[in-house]
Formats: C-alpha cells, sequence, structure tokens
C-alpha cells in the first residue's frame, strides 16, 4: 500500500491531536480538583440566627490535608465576628453555641499531658453565647477538672449543664456551670429560656455525675419548677444545647420535647444536638426544630427563625457551612482574604502553628505507603478498609510488655470500630495521624478462655438483633446506638408537608457541574442544607467490633487460648461471656482474670507496619 504526504501528515496531525486532548484533558481534570466549580447556597438569614458547631475533637489547625475543610479556628473566628457585624447591622441577633465533645481525636488536643492543656484556650478564644459538655469531657477527670476550672470560668453564666455535675475535693457535687439561663438578646429583645443536656452517659470518672434526661424531668423539681417560674408569656423562644443525638431513633430529646409543650404549647423551641457526628436536621412540630453540625470542624451548622410569618417554610432555614475558607467568605460576603481576617482570628491562626510547632505534630513517625484506608468508603473487607487493614496486617504484630506473661498458642484479638476516628491517608504519619486514627489512650488486657466459648464474642457484639432482644451489654448503647443514630438519620423524612423543598432540589440538580466529593445530607427540609453541593460519598456499614484471629485449624473447642481487646470493652466481653453461659472461675471477678497484655497503643504500632 502506497501513502502519499497528505495521509502521513493527517495521521501525524490526528496522533497530535490525540496526545494534545489528553494533556488538556488531565490538566482540566487536575484544575477542577483544585479549583472546583460549585456555587455555593446562601444563607438564609431571620430574626435570630445561631452558628452552632459540635463534636469538635481538638480539630482547631482545620483539615491540612483537605481542601473542603482547610479553614482553621482563626478563620472561624473572623467568620463569626463578620457576621456578628452583618447581624448588628440589620438588627437581627446571631447566637453562637457549642455541644461538646472538645477532647480526643486530633493531636493538638491529645499530644498534651493533660490532653487539652493547649487545645482548650485555643477554643476559648470563640466568644460563644451558650456552651455544654460532651462525654468525651468526662471519661477522665483531669479534662472534667479542666472544663469546671477553665471554661466554666472563662465562659461564666453561658456554660450551661442541666445534668452533669463536678464533685469537689470536699465530696459534694456542683452543676458544671448553670443549669439554666434566662436572657434577652441584644438586638430583638427576645427573651430566652435556655437549658444544657448531656445524653444518658453513664461511663463518667468519679469525680463527675450523669443524671438522664428523664430522671431530671421526673425525680428533679427543680427542672419543672424552673419551667413555672418563667411562663409562656416570658419567653419568646426556647434553646436546648444538648450533646444528644437528634435522630427519631434516639427518644431522649423526645421525651424532654413531650414536656416542654405540656408547658409551652406553642412557643417556640430550637434544640441543638451532637454526639452522632452527623449533618442532620429535624422538624418536631410547627415551632420546634432541631439541629446537630457534623464533626471534627468539618461542619459550621446554621440556622435562622424568622418570627414575623405564620408560614413554617418561611420560617426556618438552615444551612450546613463547610468548614474552608471559600465558604466563610462567600457567608461573610467578603472576597478578599485580608478584608476577611480579624487581628483577633490571625492571631488565634498564629497561635494554633506556633503550637503546632512547639507539639512537633507536623514530624512523620511513620509512612502509610500503598493506599488511603478509609473507614467506610469501601466494605469493610476491601483492602483498603482501615479494619481490613489492622485486623490483617497491624493487629497480628501485637506482642505482649512483659515476656514472663503466661501467653497461649492461639489467640483473638478483638477492637471496637469507635476507637478507630478517621481515615488513614496514604504519605507522611505524623504525630498528628497517630492522634487523628485512634486518640485513645485505653490498654490492652487478656482474657484466657476456651476457643469454643472465645470464638463466639465477635459475633455475639455485632449482632444487633439478639442485642435488641436480649438485655444490653452494659455501656454498649454508647457504640450501637450511635451507630443507629448515624444510619436512620440518612434516610429520615419529613413529619410536615415540605414538597416545596424537594421541587427546588430537583430544579437545581438540573444544572450540571463537577462537584467534589463530600457531604450530601438528607434531612426534614430536603437535601439542599449543604451550603456546598457535593458528589454523595457512599458510606459502607461498620460493626460494632472487628477482630483478628490467630486460630489454628483442627485443635479442640476446649482449647485455652488468649481473648485480646481494650480495657475500655472489657463491660462488654463480659456481658457477652454471660450470654455464652461462660462463667470465670469461682471467687475470681474478670479484673483477676483479665490481665494487662500491653501498653502500646494501636496508632504506634500503624507507625512501625508503615502500612
Ligand atoms: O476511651 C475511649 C473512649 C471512647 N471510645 C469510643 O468513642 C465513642 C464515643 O465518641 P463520641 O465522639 O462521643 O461519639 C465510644 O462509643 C467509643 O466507641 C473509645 O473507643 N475509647
Ligand atoms: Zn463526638
Ligand atoms: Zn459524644
Amino acid at each position: 500500500m502506497q501513502f502519499d504526504n497528505t495521509v502521513i501528515r493527517n495521521i501525524i496531525l490526528i496522533f497530535l491531536g490525540i496526545v494534545a486532548f489528553t494533556q488538556f484533558y488531565k490538566l482540566y481534570n487536575v484544575y477542577y480538583q483544585n479549583n472546583p466549580v460549585t456555587a455555593i447556597r446562601d444563607l438564609t438569614w431571620g430574626d435570630i440566627n445561631f452558628i452552632h458547631t459540635t463534636d469538635t475533637h481538638g480539630w482547631y489547625s482545620g483539615h491540612l490535608i483537605q481542601q473542603s475543610y482547610n479553614a482553621d479556628w482563626g478563620d472561624f473566628i473572623s467568620f463569626t465576628s463578620r457576621l456578628k457585624k452583618i447581624a448588628d447591622d440589620n438588627g437581627q441577633d446571631l447566637l453562637l453555641i457549642d455541644s461538646g465533645d472538645r477532647h480526643d481525636g486530633n493531636g493538638l488536643s491529645d499530644v498534651t499531658v493533660p490532653n487539652g492543656v493547649k487545645a482548650l484556650p485555643i477554643f476559648m478564644k470563640e466568644d460563644y453565647d451558650l456552651l455544654t459538655i460532651g462525654n468525651h469531657e468526662l471519661y477522665l477527670w483531669e479534662n472534667s477538672r479542666q472544663e469546671y476550672e477553665d471554661l466554666i470560668e472563662h465562659f461564666k453564666g453561658n456554660y450551661l449543664s442541666s445534668n452533669v455535675e463536678y464533685k469537689l475535693d470536699n465530696g459534694t457535687f456542683v452543676t458544671f456551670g448553670d443549669k439554666f439561663k434566662y436572657f434577652t438578646t441584644p438586638n430583638k429583645h427576645l427573651r430566652i429560656l435556655s437549658f444544657g443536656f448531656l445524653f444518658d452517659f453513664n461511663r463518667f470518672n468519679d469525680h463527675s455525675r450523669v443524671t438522664s434526661i428523664k430522671e431530671v424531668i421526673d425525680n428533679q423539681p427543680w427542672f419543672k419548677e424552673t419551667l413555672k417560674a418563667y411562663p409562656p408569656e416570658e419567653v419568646d423562644l426556647l434553646l436546648l444545647v444538648t450533646h444528644v443525638p437528634i435522630t427519631r431513633s434516639w427518644p431522649e430529646i423526645y421525651y424532654l420535647h413531650s414536656v416542654l409543650r405540656e408547658f409551652y404549647p406553642d412557643t417556640k423551641i430550637q434544640y441543638f444536638g451532637g454526639h452522632s457526628h452527623i449533618r442532620d436536621f429535624i422538624v418536631l412540630d410547627e415551632y420546634a426544630t432541631a439541629l446537630q453540625s457534623g464533626r471534627y470542624c468539618e461542619t459550621v451548622g446554621w440556622t435562622s427563625i424568622n418570627l414575623q410569618t405564620d408560614n413554617f417554610k418561611e420560617r426556618y432555614s438552615r444551612t450546613y457551612i463547610d468548614f474552608n475558607l471559600d465558604s466563610f467568605q462567600h457567608h461573610a460576603k467578603i472576597s478578599s482574604k485580608d478584608s476577611f481576617d480579624t487581628e483577633k482570628g490571625v492571631n488565634v491562626s498564629k497561635l494554633i502553628t506556633q503550637t503546632r510547632n512547639e507539639l512537633k505534630l507536623n514530624t512523620p513517625i511513620g509512612y502509610v505507603k500503598k493506599s488511603n484506608y478509609y473507614i467506610d468508603y469501601v466494605p469493610i473487607t476491601d483492602s483498603k478498609n482501615i479494619f481490613h487493614f489492622l485486623t490483617k496486617k497491624v493487629l497480628p504484630t501485637l506482642t505482649p510488655d512483659d515476656e514472663n506473661l503466661e501467653i497461649h498458642d492461639e489467640r483473638i484479638i478483638i477492637i471496637n470500630t469507635g476507637s478507630i476516628r478517621y481515615d488513614l491517608y496514604k504519605g507522611p504519619y505524623t504525630l498528628d495521624s497517630r492522634y487523628i486514627v485512634s486518640p485513645f489512650e485505653n490498654l490492652w488486657v487478656k482474657l484466657s478462655i476456651p476457643k469454643g466459648i472465645a470464638i463466639q464474642i465477635t459475633p455475639l457484639l455485632n449482632d444487633e438483633s439478639y442485642i435488641a432482644k436480649h438485655l444490653k451489654p452494659p455501656h454498649q448503647q454508647d457504640d450501637s446506638d450511635e451507630k443507629n443514630a448515624r444510619r436512620q438519620t440518612r434516610f429520615s423524612y419529613p413529619v410536615l408537608d415540605l414538597n416545596d423543598y424537594d421541587k427546588q432540589t430537583i430544579k437545581n440538580s438540573k444544572k450540571k457541574k463537577k462537584l467534589t466529593k463530600g457531604y450530601v445530607t438528607f434531612d426534614d427540609l430536603g437535601h439542599e442544607g449543604d451550603d456546598t453541593p457535593h458528589k454523595a460519598v457512599v458510606n459502607f456499614p461498620i460493626p460494632n467490633v472487628v477482630n483478628s484471629e490467630e486460630i489454628k485449624k483442627g485443635t479442640s473447642d476446649e482449647e485455652i487460648v488468649d481473648l485480646i481487646f481494650y480495657d475500655f470493652i472489657e463491660s462488654n466481653i463480659i456481658w457477652a461471656l454471660d450470654q455464652l453461659n461462660y462463667t470465670l472461675p469461682e471467687g475470681k471477678g474478670p479484673d483477676f482474670y483479665s490481665k494487662k497484655y500491653l501498653g502500646t497503643l494501636l496508632n504506634e504500632y500503624i507507625r512501625d507496619i508503615g502500612a
């Protein structure tokens, strides 16, 4: 076959065209990753507006490798101060609220002794109008003491806790802050009665005490006396600042609401929730809604109430603001970073950088070579799932501290999935990553029991139908109810006819935009609540516990094996043994039999493995 010059020239041109197109396409994609074209949805302002944070868990440096959450606490302070100015200029009110859980989840908070000693002063730079306590302020006495001595002192009058108390050295219990607050807002002069509540948490340290919401309502006269002292004609709005999941499957808010409605049949009530780490907004009735604002400085929650209208849809708005500068500047309506920054905000950002350097948080202590490892973006059986990685690669490398400890040939190591808090990213494994992935200082313990019993424990702790049918293991509700709260809220449904919200959603979804991965929240108002439209990520189910089994085939069920687990879940293990009718030899309690196995934490083993 013969080719003339024109054919050859055309082939070369086509080839060059393909190369040029491929290169252009690559650049285009890189550009989009860094400059996603997404229209940020505006905030709707009302007579009274709220900025809400919850479950920050020490993430005040922001997310250093995730653009969507790249703002730090200094930026957040500039943001809220800009919004306060807008509110004041327009004669509207804006209140800042935090729902607790400020420890455990980030190096900035957890590398110090006591944990939080450097992070809390940074948190305290924000001018919160109301705040309350989370369960992470109650695991360790030193954290409760910080709340009592530092935060309550600093936020005097604004720190509310209606069902949590602190034990003084002389043994008397005193409220963490105040049980309630009655106040008038600065601009609209609205009269507000507010309370602070924690869910029915039972793992508090012995210098504190939690009374369930139901117990407070039913058996502590002060609560109903307070409601009577502030009758409906003297209250424009009730504010409930809680560390309680707002989802319908968690009954505590709903019991509280039923009682409040007996006293205030049509007063407006706004709930703020936390603990299950999700974005959520619930409509309780025509005049009552609840907002929950995610976790880990990924989200700033916004809700507003327009008091002038009789129309429900015009009365309420909610937005989940991504914790980044684009969103902050957009909502503050200031395009230049220099004009957006406030002196205080810039100083707090500097303090964060200084503190991170001082604590050497960016120091690499290992390297994650192969890939990212996700908590629930991939199924648990996937090699990129962090629990798959931990059970297959990390747990089998655990070795006891004491070489004289009696050990057996076979062992099962169980971890509660709640002890792993964040995805593990490919690249340098820093001192910070260590606490991000798993912040807890739990000890490994060992129980030596027959293999036939040991192998049934993980399935039993994960069998929710079994757990639902039988007595709940002590403290188990901490984990499994929390997971239910996460799951069910995603598919919560409106109790009022809110179809118009969805029409709006459909209209907008026709606009073809390249979206980044992130939250797409389905709540009672539809799914346009996230300020930044995202491509939704899939969240696969994760069990309560996972294990690594080093068990030989062919050995008898009577063979004694070592069951190794964190002391944090000891009560769950003892519950499971009880369900299996296995009694530890008489006269000796579990404390005697479960021996300390290892002091080295899982997060240090990850470093050694290098992934
Ligand atoms: O020492 C500990 C303390 C807690 N956990 C896990 O944390 C969750 C509670 O976290 P929230 O932020 O309050 O949701 C608890 O259910 C445990 O899974 C732990 O593993 N060790
Ligand atoms: Zn939390
Ligand atoms: Zn919590």
